[in-house]
Parts: C-alpha cells; structure tokens; sequence
C-alpha cells in the first residue's frame, strides 16, 4: 500500500486475509529498496494519484500481479510497463465524478465572488465601517472545458443550469448538440471567461494551459483547474496571475503538490484547496469498494470491476 488509506480501506484489506506492506511507514528505506527486500511476498500495488508505479518499481517487484489504483487519474502508473508485464490495472471512475465537478463549480463560483475574502472581510469585523467590493457574476459566462469525459461533462451540466454556454476542446469534435468544439485551446481560451482543465494528464496535456492559453484567456478570464497540476505551466500561471494578466483562478492541483506558491497567498481572486477533488466520506470509502472489489475479483480470477489493463 503505497499511501496512507483510508482506515477503512486499510482494515477491510486485512480483514480480507492481505498481507500489508505499508510503504509509508518505511520513510528510512527507499521505495525500491523496500521493494526488492519484500519482491517475493508482494503481488498487488494499492497506489493514488501521488503514488503510482513506476517502470523501476514494477521491474523490483517480479512477483506483482495487479495496480489497483485509489484514484480515477492513473499518470503516476507505467502503464504500458504493465502491459507488457501482463500486470492489471484497475482505477476508480464514476464514483468521484460528481464531488470533481461539484468541486469545479464551487471554484468558478468561489473566485468569481471572493467567497474566500468575503468571509475573511465579515469574521474581521471591516464590514462595520463599509460593504464588501462588488465582484463578477458567475451565472451566464462561457465555460470552456478541456476534456470532455466523464467529469467534463458533469461539470458542463452543472454549468448548464447556470445558464452558462459551454464550449470544450477534446482530441475530437464530440459533435456535441449544446457543446461548441473548439479544436485548440487556445482558441477555447480566447472564446470562454472560464476555463476549465478536466482531462487526463498524458504527454499530450502536459502543460496545456501555457503562457499562449493563459493570455488568450486574458485579463478577466479565470482558469479552474480539478485535473493535474502538470496541466498547467504554473510558473506562467503565477506570473500571469501576479501580474494582472489573468483574472483569477481555482485551484484543487499543483505541480508539485503539496507545494503551492507562496506568491499566491496574498491574491484575493485565487482560491486554493488541498487537492480535495473527490474528498468526500461518500466518494472516498465507494472508491475504496471499488479498489476492494477488483482485487477480491482478480484473486478469485473473476472479471474486474474496472479493468484499465
Ligand atoms: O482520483 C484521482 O485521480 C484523484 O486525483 C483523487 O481522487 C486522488 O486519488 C485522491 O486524492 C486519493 O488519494
């Protein structure tokens, strides 16, 4: 178990007879050298979306025979190294989708009118000598969504019911009925006030808001990012948003998490959550049944819930 699970998810595997190899309570031990000394016991990785499995560690691990992993995103996961190793790999779709996109709006909605420094302006008592700034209507805008999945969609539904146009870019025109297809990003970015990353990180997506998508988006627009912090080129997002060229931002990742820069503190037009997506006591202990339930079916050599490899 590569992280620190839910107890749950931790009692329910040993009550299930599995042999635990708490990965996060050997911080003297490297990884791999944890890996190789246990090589002949460890058949399955339970990861997340900050701890995968990697080539080096899949090649250590000669013995392993599944990655059941506690997350929807698998781009800390070696995929083809699996493949190729006849390894499985299983994830947790749909269960997370609508705490993401809940998440997604509660961002848009949040930095559009100052939720945050509301809050701080009414608990500091400065209310007493004046009313609070006006800020920006959320309902209405264009939202444009990059990637256009399972929880791009979600959170166009949700925006939907604001009134809001929805706009997205995706490898593909969907031909969506309501969704106009924009086949760059930065033609998305120059045609919507709220942009949203919503898409897997690959090698195709890293950084796909750079400074170009960041610009394009402009002064007024707001980017709301629930999907990798790799999406975004963070050094030119801090810039842009320090500088006035952005008009605000939601973030719930980072590039370098649990990192965030500190240049963003003092920014009343950022809000910042700790990677809190699919936090939720409800989507967490169904995401854990589900890690439960695939490694249940590959031990008794069943169907998998959810098969990636
Ligand atoms: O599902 C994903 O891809 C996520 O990013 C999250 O749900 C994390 O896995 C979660 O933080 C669990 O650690």
């Amino acid at each position: 178990v590569a992280f620190k699970p839910l107890p749950y998810l931790e009692q329910e595997l040993t009550r299930r007879g599995c042999r635990l190899f708490r990965l996060w309570e050997t911080p003297e031990s490297p990884v791999l050298e944890f890996c190789r000394q246990n090589a002949a016991d460890i058949q399955a990785i339970v990861g997340n979306s900050n701890y995968g499995a990697d080539a080096a560690m899949i090649d250590a691990l000669p013995k392993l025979e599944i990655v059941a992993s506690f997350s929807v995103g698998l781009d800390r996961v070696d995929l083809p190294k699996c493949k190729e190793r006849g390894i499985r790999v299983t994830n947790t779709p749909d269960v997370l989708t609508d705490d993401v996109a809940d998440l997604a709006i509660g961002l848009a909605i949040s930095v559009m009118r100052r939720i945050p420094s509301a809050d701080k302006y009414a608990r500091s008592g400065a209310w007493k000598k004046g009313e609070y700034t006006l800020t920006t209507r959320f309902s209405g805008k264009r939202v444009g969504i990059l990637g256009l999945g399972r929880i791009g969609l979600a959170i166009a539904k949700r925006a939907e019911a604001f009134d809001c146009p929805i706009s997205y870019y995706s490898r593909s025109d969907k031909s969506h009925p309501n969704y106009t297809y924009h086949s760059t990003p930065v033609d998305l970015a120059a045609n919507c006030d709220i942009l949203v990353v919503a898409c897997a990180l690959t090698e195709e997506t890293h950084h796909i808001v750079n400074r170009a998508v960041i610009d394009a988006l402009g002064p007024k627009g707001v980017l709301i990012n629930i999907g990798r912090g790799p999406h975004v080129d963070e050094p030119e997002l801090v810039a842009a948003l320090v500088e006035g060229r952005l008009g605000g931002a939601g973030l719930d990742v980072f590039e370098n998490e649990p990192h965030v820069p500190e240049e963003l503190f003092a920014l009343d037009n950022v809000v910042l959550v700790p990677h809190v997506g699919s936090a939720t006591i409800e989507t967490r202990t169904a995401m854990a049944d589900m890690v439960l339930g695939n490694l249940e079916a590959h031990f008794l050599k069943k169907p998998l819930l959810t098969p990636v490899v």
